[in-house]
């Protein structure tokens, strides 16, 4: 698992530099980049004739006028006629792969009719051509991301400057010239984590014939459609130019198609035109007209012609930046397979499939900069994404269009919530493989393009300008809804293999259904038990979470405290358990006032109430105690006859904290017998307090010629008292032996013990006294018990609270529902 979170950082840095490398490749290529292609001659053109179109080499081409007169052009590349879609999808396809490192692209394909124009963007079944190809593309490395996408397709046309939506089913009017057809791709990636959602589009358009008007003698509304198509090249030309002098003002208002490309067509964008044209002598007007178009547009972006030496330089730095594009690809291929091997691995170690995390690779996006994400996490943010989509939040909860602009994230307060409550229900991500688009008017059809409709707006709409740009192109970007959640699962298969794909809508209701056939219903009961299971002692004994165990000098301090709370723990729940069986309140009382008339020695024990079984004693009492501090090693001398007392008694512990009230707390605390690593019997004192300040350790050896008091004070002193004002202190951190007289040993019949611990910190003096007593031994057990009791009281005190405080709430609501109020305003409330 390291190994794949290794490879996995690694896989994120090769594309980070992917990408880097990509965009200094793409710079040095320049940002508007112009291609050339050239239409092989088919069988209807006249072969005999002087072909006067050449291309002169990749990048040349040459125009034949008359004998004699030529015009030899540049571009970015000219592909020839024989150029097959591969070797022009290799060229377009850095631009199209730049759309998923952040930037928008722009594809236009420009030339005379019947140049090739849909040829080379759409192509055929056979020949596909860059549409298909770049969706391809996309899908595949989207597949290979570990970032869910949002695939939006879409497909407009302009024509006399309104859009049309060509995926709403209309009767159309043929036309004469084959006006410019706009295909967007929109891609949405999401990143959960930091509720991002970055879009990114690209536009392949085809421009529609370019030829000149009076070649084609229209009249009328031909007439006007071709102006149409040709002014919109041009206010294109107007705004490339624009752009490229830095103007304060681009004209995108000019025509319909500079508005709609407006932000395609700019410093973060990528514009690639693909200038075609025809071989044939006949269309030499039209050929050069095309040439020239296409020459401005790449002027733009050269500006004063480069120097050879320029170009040279410029070629060698391209080359080196394509040799290491290709070695990141390599090593990124290879880091790949690894993972997959390493998968293979565990699955065959761990016996079941790796989780989908780990088969992730880190994506290419821009996310990756800020902070790689971690496997775990990737899985928390695919499900999160589905919660990230503003499905049915009230129109009112949605982020504006500035604020998406603005700070290009989702808004956090109400998405935000929603997406917290929808976490619980985590869809499992889907995968589509292609796009599916309804083209009837079903009710299917309705609800994927709908918006489309809206805010593509055709010649139906009398539409303002205003309102069919920028508003209308932000409201589709919601609403168009192709998806494609590249994400490993992968949709279940129908019976005859095709992919089964869900719509939103489906994938809305799944998830609903999900969420309700998984009732997480807990008893609360076995909450409460649970959660005094899950927090042992500690939780079990209220707030009380002082623990004091004594352990053996040597012993693992860590090691041996845990097991010894996993026993305190165990002996709690037995005598919890064996109280609840005998306890009963005059019982108690009876054995109190046994316990008063005389088992104890000290003034301490006589305690009425079962609290008070260890008593304080005044610290000044015991400031004159003999202190002893030895070193000797405990566990020397025989234990007592009789020292079975001390097993698994139970006591309660009061403390004083001088110049404080002294209230009790209510503490409890367990004694028992334990062999230590020399295998000699040693009596173990754990206390659990209310303070937490410092904790105490202490062992006692049941031979009571010796304690052992390990106490992890930093500062101040402690002192023991045991019995008839035999104090043992200890200072400092280290392990200190203390030697305690035989007599008290002696006294080992006796049925009470009473030990004094005193602290005096750097800053107070504490006092803690403990009394032990036999008699009460049942008694003692129960101020445990009462602690239990009461917490878990206490907890169903608090949940009739708060079930109290909603159903006040649900009334409220209601009284203010009999109002009139709308839906949104209690959900605002709630909020
Ligand atoms: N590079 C090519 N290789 C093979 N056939 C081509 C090529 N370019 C174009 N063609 C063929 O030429 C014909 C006209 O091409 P296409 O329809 O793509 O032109 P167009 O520029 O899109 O025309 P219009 O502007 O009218 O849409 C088609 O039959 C197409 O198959």
């Amino acid at each position: 698992e390291d190994e794949l979170a290794a490879l996995n950082a690694n896989i994120c840095q090769l594309n980070i530099q992917r990408r880097q490398v990509l965009n200094d490749f793409l710079d040095l290529k320049g940002n508007i980049r112009v291609f050339c292609r050239v239409r092989p001659i088919t069988m209807g053109d006249n072969c005999y004739l002087l072909r006067p179109v050449v291309s002169l080499d990749s990048s040349r081409l040459a125009l034949y006028f008359a004998k004699n007169k030529s015009k030899i052009y540049s571009f970015d590349k000219v592909f020839h006629p024989s150029s097959s879609q591969d070797e022009v999808f290799e060229e377009v396809e850095p631009v199209i792969k730049s759309a998923l490192d952040g930037y928008n692209a722009c594809i236009f394909a420009y030339g005379q009719t019947g140049t090739g124009k849909t040829f080379t963007m759409e192509g055929t079944a056979d020949h596909p051509g860059v549409i298909p190809r770049a969706m391809e593309a996309l899908f595949k490395q989207a597949a290979d991301s570990n970032h869910p996408f949002l695939f939006s397709f879409s497909m407009l046309e302009i024509y006399m400057g309104y859009l049309k939506d060509l995926l709403v089913p209309r009767t159309t009017k043929a036309t004469e010239h084959m006006p410019p057809c706009m295909t967007r791709l929109l891609m949405t990636c999401f990143d959960a984590n930091t509720r991002r959602r970055i879009t990114n589009k690209i536009w392949m358009v085809d421009l529609g014939g370019s030829e000149r008007v009076l070649k084609t003698k229209a009249m009328g509304r031909r007439f006007e459609e071709g102006k149409a198509i040709n002014l919109s090249l041009s206010a294109l030309g107007d705004v490339i130019n624009a752009l490229h002098k830095k103007n304060s003002h681009i004209p995108y208002r000019n025509s319909k198609l500079t508005q709609v490309l407006k932000d395609s067509l700019g410093e973060d964008s990528k514009t690639l035109m693909l200038v075609h044209v025809s071989p044939k002598e006949e269309d030499l007007c039209e050929t050069m007209c095309s040439l020239n178009f296409a020459t401005r547009a790449r002027s733009i972006h050269l500006g004063n012609e480069e120097s050879n030496e320029a170009k040279v330089q410029r070629e060698v730095e391209m080359n080196s930046l394509q040799y290491r594009m290709k070695w990141i690809e390599d090593k990124r291929q290879d880091i790949r397979r690894e993972i997959q091997m390493l998968n293979e691995k565990l699955e065959d170690l761990t016996g079941t499939p790796p989780s989908s995390s780990k088969q992730l690779e880190v994506s290419h996006l821009p996310f990756e900069l800020e902070k790689p994400q971690s496997n775990i996490e990737t899985v928390k943010k695919i499900g999160n994404v589905m919660a990230a989509l503003p499905l049915k939040l009230p129109r009112f909860m949605r982020p504006t269009l500035s604020s998406r602009r603005k700070f290009g994230v989702d808004r956090q307060t109400s998405a935000e919530n929603d997406a917290k409550a929808v976490k619980t229900r985590r869809p499992k991500p889907h995968h589509a493989e292609s796009v599916s688009l309804p083209m009837n008017g079903t009710a299917e059809y309705n609800s994927e393009s709908i918006i489309s409709r809206n805010s593509c707006l055709g010649l139906e709409h009398k539409c303002t300008p205003d309102n069919e740009t920028e508003g209308s192109q932000e409201k589709s970007e919601c609403d168009i809804k192709t998806v494609v959640f590249p994400i490993q699962d992968k949709l279940p298969r129908a019976p005859n293999g095709k992919t089964v794909y869900h719509s939103c809508g489906q994938t809305h209701r799944n998830r609903k259904t999900n969420y309700i056939n998984s009732p997480k219903l807990i008893n609360i009961d076995d909450w409460l038990q649970s959660n005094k299971y899950a927090h042992g002692t500690i939780s079990s004994t209220h707030q009380n979470k002082r623990v004091l165990v004594i352990p053996h000098p040597e012993k693992n301090r860590r090691g041996s405290l845990r097991s010894e709370l996993e026993e305190l723990h165990d002996d709690k729940v037995n005598a919890y358990k064996l109280s609840k069986n005998k306890t009963n309140h005059d019982k108690i009382k009876k054995l109190a006032k046994v316990g008063a008339a005389g088992t104890s020695r000290s003034e301490g024990v006589a305690m009425p109430t079962l609290i008070k079984k260890f008593s304080n004693e005044d610290s000044r009492s015991n400031s004159s105690s003999t202190t002893y501090t030895n070193n000797d090693s405990c566990g020397t001398s025989t234990p007592p006859a009789n020292c079975g007392i001390y097993s698994n008694d139970y006591f309660s512990v009061e403390e004083n904290v001088r110049g404080t009230s002294t209230s009790p707390a209510n503490c409890g605390g367990v004694i028992k017998e334990k062999k230590d690593e020399s295998g000699v019997n040693c009596l173990q004192v754990q206390l659990i307090e209310s303070e937490t300040k410092f904790s105490e350790l202490l062992m006692l050896n049941t031979s009571w010629t010796s304690i052992h008091s390990a106490l992890d004070v930093s500062g101040g002193t402690i002192t023991a008292v045991i019995d008839s004002g035999v104090s043992i202190s200890r200072s400092e951190q280290r392990p200190t032996y203390h030697e305690v007289p035989n007599e008290i040993g002696n006294k080992g019949e006796d049925k009470t013990m009473h030990i004094s611990l005193h602290h005096s910190g750097p800053g107070k003096l504490q006092q803690r006294n403990l009394h032990l007593d036999k008699a009460n031994e049942v008694d003692i057990a129960m101020p445990i018990q009462s602690q239990g009791q009461s917490m878990i009281a206490g907890i169903c005190n608090l949940l009739r609270q708060k079930i109290q405080t909603l159903c006040n709430c649900a009334l409220l609501g209601l009284g203010f529902k009999s109002l009139g109020l709308e839906h949104d305003f209690f959900y605002a409330l709630m909020l």
